[in-house]
C-alpha cells in the first residue's frame, strides 16, 4: 500500500492498525501519527518507524486518508480544531470512534468531506479483529478500497449498506469480545467451584474457548453441528445444555444484544445533542 495515512490519536487502536499496516509493508514514511503525548510519540516512532507530530498542520492533513482515533468524547473538540487546519485537499476521513454518526462528523468537520465510519473490536490489537464499515455518500471506489485495506490489516472486514446497521455490528462484534470474556469468567468460577485450582481452571477454560472458536472457523461446520458432535445422548453436555435451555440462554443473549444496539444508537444521539447545546 503506498497511500499516505494520518492517524489523529496514537493510542491502543491506532497502534494496532499501524502495526498491521507495517506488517503489510506500508512504508513507515507514508504514516503520520498526530499524538500530543511525547512518550507515546517516541514509542510509536521507535517501534514502527513512523512519522509522529504533536499537532496536525495543512501539510500533514494533505494525506490520502485521515483516521480519527481519539475517544468519542474528544471528537467534537478535535474535529473543530482540525477543521481550521485543512488546506484545499480533502482526504478521506475514516472514523473508528464508537457511536459517532457521520452527520455529527460532517457537522464538526464540514460537509465537503467523504467519510467512512467503522466499528473495530479489541482483538484488532493482535490482528484477530472484526470490523464493520459503512461508506457515506461521495466515497469513491478507490477510497472504499483504501479504507478496507487499512482495516483489513487488523483482521476481517465487513461492509454494511446502512449506517444504522453499525449499531447491530457494535452489538455483535464491537461489544462481542466482552460477552465471550464474561462467559469465560463464569466458566472459570464454575470450574473452581467444582474443585479445580485457579490456574488449572483458567488454562482449561481459555484453551477450550480458543479450540471452539478455531474449530468453528476452520472446520466449515456451523456451531450447531459442532455442538451436536460434542453432545452424547444422555451424557454430560446434554445435562449442562438442558440447564442453559431452562434458563432461556437464547432469549437472554438476544435481549442483551438488543440493549447494546439501543445504547449504540442513543450514545450517538447524546453526543450530537451535547454539541448542539
Ligand atoms: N469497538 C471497540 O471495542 C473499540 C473501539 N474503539 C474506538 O477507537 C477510538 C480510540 O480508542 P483507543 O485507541 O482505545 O483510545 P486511547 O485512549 O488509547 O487513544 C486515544 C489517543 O488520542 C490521543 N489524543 C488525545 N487528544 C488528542 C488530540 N487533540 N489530537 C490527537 N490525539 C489526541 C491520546 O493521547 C491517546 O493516545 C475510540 O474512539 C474508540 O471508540 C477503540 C477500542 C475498541
Ligand atoms: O462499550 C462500548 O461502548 C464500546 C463500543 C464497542 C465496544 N466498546
Amino acid at each position: 500500500m503506498d497511500s499516505s495515512i494520518v492517524f489523529i490519536g496514537g493510542g491502543n487502536m491506532a497502534t494496532s492498525l499501524v502495526s498491521g499496516l507495517r506488517s503489510a509493508d506500508c512504508p513507515g514514511e507514508r504514516i503520520t501519527i498526530v499524538e500530543p503525548d511525547a512518550d507515546k510519540r517516541r514509542q510509536l516512532a521507535d517501534d514502527h518507524g513512523v512519522r509522529t507530530v504533536a499537532e496536525a498542520d495543512a501539510e500533514v492533513l494533505g494525506a490520502d486518508a485521515v483516521i480519527l482515533a481519539v475517544k468519542p468524547q474528544l471528537l467534537p473538540e478535535v474535529c473543530a480544531d482540525l477543521a481550521t487546519r485543512f488546506a484545499d485537499r480533502r482526504p478521506l476521513i475514516i472514523s473508528i470512534a464508537a457511536g459517532v454518526p457521520l452527520a455529527a462528523l460532517a457537522q464538526w468537520l464540514g460537509e465537503d468531506f467523504a467519510f467512512v465510519r467503522c466499528m473495530p473490536n479489541t482483538p484488532s490489537l493482535i490482528g484477530a479483529g472484526a470490523t464493520g464499515l459503512y461508506a457515506g455518500t461521495g466515497v469513491t471506489a478507490d477510497q472504499r478500497e483504501l479504507a478496507d485495506a487499512i482495516l483489513a490489516t487488523a483482521g476481517i472486514t465487513v461492509w454494511v449498506d446502512a449506517e444504522s446497521r453499525l449499531d447491530a455490528v457494535t452489538a455483535t462484534s464491537g461489544s462481542g469480545p466482552a460477552y465471550f470474556f464474561a462467559f469465560m469468567e463464569a466458566m472459570h468460577a464454575g470450574a473452581r467451584e467444582l474443585g479445580l485450582d485457579d490456574d488449572t481452571a483458567r488454562e482449561l477454560v481459555l484453551h477450550t474457548a480458543l479450540g471452539a472458536a478455531r474449530m468453528a472457523i476452520e472446520s466449515g461446520d456451523d456451531p450447531a453441528t459442532l455442538r451436536e458432535k460434542v453432545t452424547s445422548k444422555g451424557g454430560t453436555t446434554a445435562a449442562a445444555l438442558d440447564r442453559f435451555e431452562a434458563g432461556d440462554l437464547n432469549a437472554l443473549v438476544r435481549d442483551a444484544m438488543q440493549a447494546a444496539a439501543r445504547r449504540a444508537d442513543t450514545l450517538g444521539q447524546e453526543l450530537m445533542d451535547d454539541t448542539r447545546r
